[in-house]
C-alpha cells in the first residue's frame, strides 16, 4: 500500500452539555480527523488532543504541526506502507503520542478496509458488544449531579464515573450512594489530589467503589504505590501510562491493580492491544478510556473494549452523551452496551453533510 497523501480535517463539536473536570470546563470539541488516501484504500484517524495541554502536554494545534512537519513526511519516505511499521517510522521523534496514534489509526483503517478486515477481528475482539459506562462531570449542586446520575442509570448505562477533586469527591459518592444503591461507582481525579491527601480518600474506602482512578500526578508513579497502600479502594492509572513499558513499571511497583486504557494516550490501537495482554498476563483487569471521540474514535474503541481483558465497562458512551449529532451514524445503547462494529476498517465512515457541518478546516498534505 503507497500513501498518497493525507488531508487534516479540524471539526468542532458543541457539547450538549458543559463538561467539568478537575482540569477545566469543556463546552465544545475542537478536534482533528485525519483522512489517509493510499492507493489501495481510504482510511480515518482521530486525533484525542485537547485544544489545551490540560490533560497531558499535547494539543490540536501542536498534534497538527507535529504530523504536517515531520510525521507525514516520515511515512512518505517510505516505500511499502504497513500499518505495524507505523510507529518504528516514527519512533525518532519523541513523544506526541496522540498525533501518532491518529496516524497509525488511519492508515490501519486503510490496511484493513482494503483487506476486508474489521478493528475488531484485527485487535482480537472475542465479544459482539460491550457494556458501557458514563463519566459524569462536577456539578454545581449534589441534587443536579442526582438527577444527571439518574437519567444515565434510566437510559440503561451499566457503570458510572464520577469526576472528583478536592471539595467535590466524598459528598457526591455518598449522596449517589444513598440515592442509587449499589450501581457499579467509580471516581476520577484527573490528577487533583497529592499524597498528603490519602488519609482524606481513604474516606471514599467505605463506598465499594470499582476504583479510584488517576488521583496522583502523571509522573508520581512511587506516589501512586504509596497511597494505594493507605486504601482499600483499588488505584487505577490513565494519564501515567502511556505505553506497555510504562504499565509493565507502574505494575511492577504496585502503582495499580487496574489500568484505563485510553489508545490514543498510548500512541495508537496496537500499543493498546499489547497494554492489554501485559495487563492480563499480569492479572490486571483494564477497561478503555474515552477522550470525547466522535464516532471514529468511538468505533475503534468499542472494538478495543471487546478484547477480552476488557473486564470491566469502559468510557464507551453512546454519541448523543456529547454531541447532538455524530459526524458517524450515532451510536445507540442498546441495554447499556454498544454493538461491535463488523464492516471492514473501523466498519464506520463519515458522514459527508455532518462532516461539513463542523468542519473548520481542511489541508491536505501531499506526499
Ligand atoms: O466518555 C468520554 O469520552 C470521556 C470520558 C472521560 O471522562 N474522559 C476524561 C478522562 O480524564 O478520562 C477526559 C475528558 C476530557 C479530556 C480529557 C480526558
Amino acid at each position: 500500500m503507497n500513501l498518497t497523501g493525507v488531508e487534516l480535517r479540524r471539526i468542532a463539536m458543541p457539547l450538549v452539555s458543559p463538561f467539568r473536570t478537575s482540569f477545566g470546563t469543556q463546552t465544545s470539541r475542537d478536534a482533528l480527523l485525519l483522512r489517509v488516501v493510499t492507493d489501495k484504500a481510504e482510511g480515518w484517524g482521530e486525533c484525542v488532543a485537547m485544544a489545551d495541554p490540560l490533560y497531558s502536554s499535547e494539543y490540536v494545534d501542536a498534534a497538527a504541526d507535529v504530523l504536517t512537519r515531520f510525521l507525514v513526511p516520515a511515512l512518505a519516505a517510505s516505500d511499502a506502507l504497513d500499518a505495524h511499521a507505523v510507529a518504528g517510522l516514527l519512533a525518532p521523534f519523541k513523544g506526541h503520542r496522540m498525533a501518532k496514534a491518529a496516524l497509525e489509526m488511519g492508515v490501519l483503517d486503510a490496511e484493513l478496509r482494503a483487506e476486508g478486515r474489521s478493528f475488531a477481528r484485527e485487535l482480537g475482539a472475542v465479544h459482539d458488544r460491550v457494556p458501557c459506562g458514563v463519566s459524569v462531570g462536577i456539578m454545581d449542586s449534589i441534587p443536579e449531579l442526582l438527577d444527571a446520575v439518574g437519567g444515565y442509570l434510566d437510559e440503561g448505562y451499566a457503570r458510572i464515573k464520577l469526576k472528583i477533586e478536592p471539595g467535590w469527591d466524598v459528598e457526591p459518592v455518598r449522596a449517589v450512594r444513598e440515592r442509587y444503591g449499589d450501581v457499579l461507582l467509580q471516581v476520577d481525579a484527573n490528577t487533583a489530589y497529592t499524597l498528603a491527601d490519602a488519609r482524606h480518600l481513604a474516606r471514599l474506602d467505605p463506598f465499594d467503589l470499582l476504583l479510584i482512578e488517576q488521583p496522583l500526578e502523571e509522573e508520581d508513579v512511587l506516589g501512586h504505590a504509596d497511597l494505594a497502600r493507605h486504601l482499600r479502594t483499588p488505584v487505577c492509572l490513565d494519564e501515567s501510562i502511556v505505553s506497555a513499558q510504562s504499565a509493565a513499571a507502574a505494575i511492577r511497583l504496585g502503582a495499580c491493580a487496574i489500568v484505563n486504557i485510553k489508545p490514543g494516550r498510548v500512541g495508537g490501537y496496537l500499543e493498546a492491544r499489547r497494554i492489554h495482554d501485559l495487563c492480563v498476563a499480569n492479572g490486571v483487569p483494564v477497561w478503555c478510556g474515552g477522550m470525547l471521540e466522535t464516532g471514529l474514535g468511538r468505533a475503534a474503541n468499542v472494538a478495543l473494549a471487546a478484547l477480552p481483558g476488557f473486564t470491566l465497562p469502559g468510557d464507551t458512551s453512546a454519541s448523543g452523551r456529547y454531541y447532538r449529532t455524530d459526524v458517524t451514524v450515532p451510536f445507540v445503547l442498546d441495554h447499556g452496551h454498544l454493538a461491535v462494529p463488523t464492516g471492514p476498517g473501523l466498519g464506520v465512515v463519515p458522514l459527508e453533510d455532518e462532516l461539513a457541518a463542523v468542519t473548520t478546516a481542511t489541508t491536505w498534505l501531499a506526499v
